[in-house]
This record gives C-alpha cells, sequence and structure tokens, in this order.
C-alpha cells in the first residue's frame, strides 16, 4: 500500500507541488500524465526516497524498483548480470526473469549488443526479478517507435497481471495510461495539483 500526502515540494525557490495526496492499494497502476515540467519525475523521486525535502507525509513499502526513461543498464557487464548484481537474485531467478522477457537466448550479451528494444525489455526484466512491492515507472516508453510501444505495452500488462504489485506510471501518453491503469489522474498547474479530485 502506498499512502502519500504532500503538502508542497519546492526545488530552489519554485514551488512545484502542491498539495497532491493519494493511496494505492497491491495490484493497483496509478497512472500520472501532465505536460511537460509540470512536476511528474519530482513526485515519483519523492514516492522513491530519492527527495525527502518535501512538506508532508510518505508512506511506501521497502521494496521499490523504477524504470526510467532511459534503460540505465551497467554496460560493462552481461543482460544476466544486470539483473544478479543489481537485484542480489540467483542465477536462476535472473534467466527465469530473462525467459519472461524473451531474452533467454541473450543472457551473455552485453547491453551494447542488444537493440534498443532489447535494452527496454532488459531493463524491465531487472525492475520486476526484484520482486517489489512497489514499481515506479517514469515514461518508460519514451521515444519508441509504435510497434515497440505496442510490444512494451503488451508485455508490461502481463507482468503486472502476474503480480500484486503497487504502480505508479508517468506518462505523457494518454492511450499507455489507458492501456495499464487502473486510476489515472492529471497533474496541472504551478504549483502542480491533480485536476480532478483526488482519487
Ligand atoms: N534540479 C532542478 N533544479 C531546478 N529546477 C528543477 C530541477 N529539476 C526539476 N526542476 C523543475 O521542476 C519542474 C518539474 O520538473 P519535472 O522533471 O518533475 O517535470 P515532468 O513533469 O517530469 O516533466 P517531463 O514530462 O518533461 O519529464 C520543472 O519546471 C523543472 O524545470
Amino acid at each position: 500500500m502506498i499512502s502519500v500526502s504532500i503538502d508542497s515540494k519546492s526545488i530552489g525557490d519554485t514551488k512545484v507541488l502542491g498539495r497532491v495526496s493519494f493511496e494505492i492499494s497491491e495490484g493497483e497502476t496509478l497512472a500520472v500524465v501532465g505536460p511537460s515540467g509540470v512536476g511528474k519525475t519530482t513526485l515519483l523521486r519523492v514516492l522513491a526516497g530519492l527527495d525527502t525535502e518535501f512538506e508532508g507525509q510518505v508512506q511506501v513499502p521497502e521494496h521499490c524498483a523504477m524504470v526510467f526513461q532511459e534503460p540505465a543498464l551497467l554496460p560493462w557487464r552481461s543482460a544476466l548480470q544486470n539483473l544478479t548484481l543489481v537485484n542480489g537474485v540467483s542465477d536462476a531467478a535472473a534467466r527465469a526473469a530473462l525467459g519472461e522477457v524473451g531474452l533467454r537466448d541473450l543472457a551473455n550479451r552485453f547491453p551494447g549488443q542488444l537493440s534498443l528494444g532489447q535494452r527496454r525489455r532488459l531493463s524491465l526484466a531487472r525492475a520486476f526479478s526484484a520482486a517489489p512491492d512497489m514499481l515506479l515507472m517514469d515514461e518508460p516508453f519514451v521515444s519508441l517507435d509504435a510497434p515497440l510501444v505496442e510490444e512494451m505495452l503488451e508485455l508490461t500488462e502481463s507482468l503486472l497481471a502476474s503480480r500484486s504489485i503497487a504502480t505508479v506510471f508517468v506518462s505523457h501518453a494518454m492511450e499507455e495510461a489507458q492501456r495499464l491503469a487502473t486510476r489515472i489522474v492529471r497533474l496541472t498547474g504551478s504549483p502542480a495539483v491533480f485536476e480532478d479530485p483526488a482519487p
């Protein structure tokens, strides 16, 4: 369960977030949409515990995984090691996770030897193999072409459907939000607040 009650969040002299509060249960996916620069990544950073300088209270599970706009892989480690070293999972668990995203046969490749789509899938496998209670996704499909977005959406849908994770999915794209989310909220204004009544 995620319970968020932010009163305000400033960066420097600028108040980026106003009052933002919501709860997410296990198995729910909250999509946060809104224009560029409104504060979506700022909200995710607070949830992830990467930014603790805000007014309010945030209660999140201990085990969190993030999927970023860029895959953010260890370039000098194999696909398998990107899972075993980062998450501390066994070789067998890592191979099973690679299998789930269709990379079973590419376990020994370095990220630089994978296509963009394969790197994105590796990034998903890394997040899900960590067995998180909370998953934070920050525009994970940005700058991909339409077929690859579709492939990633299908993959993410199936990975989420087989687990009970509380997920926050940030996106510009309403179609992506509608595919993945159980609830959609829009951040708007400056300082940013949810446009509709808090869910
Ligand atoms: N380190 C920083 N220093 C100063 N201002 C910042 C910093 N990080 C973010 N901001 C500002 O805070 C606001 C919110 O940024 P944020 O990255 O959260 O927006 P976003 O909604 O995620 O945007 P995008 O969709 O373009 O990624 C922006 O106006 C941005 O310029």
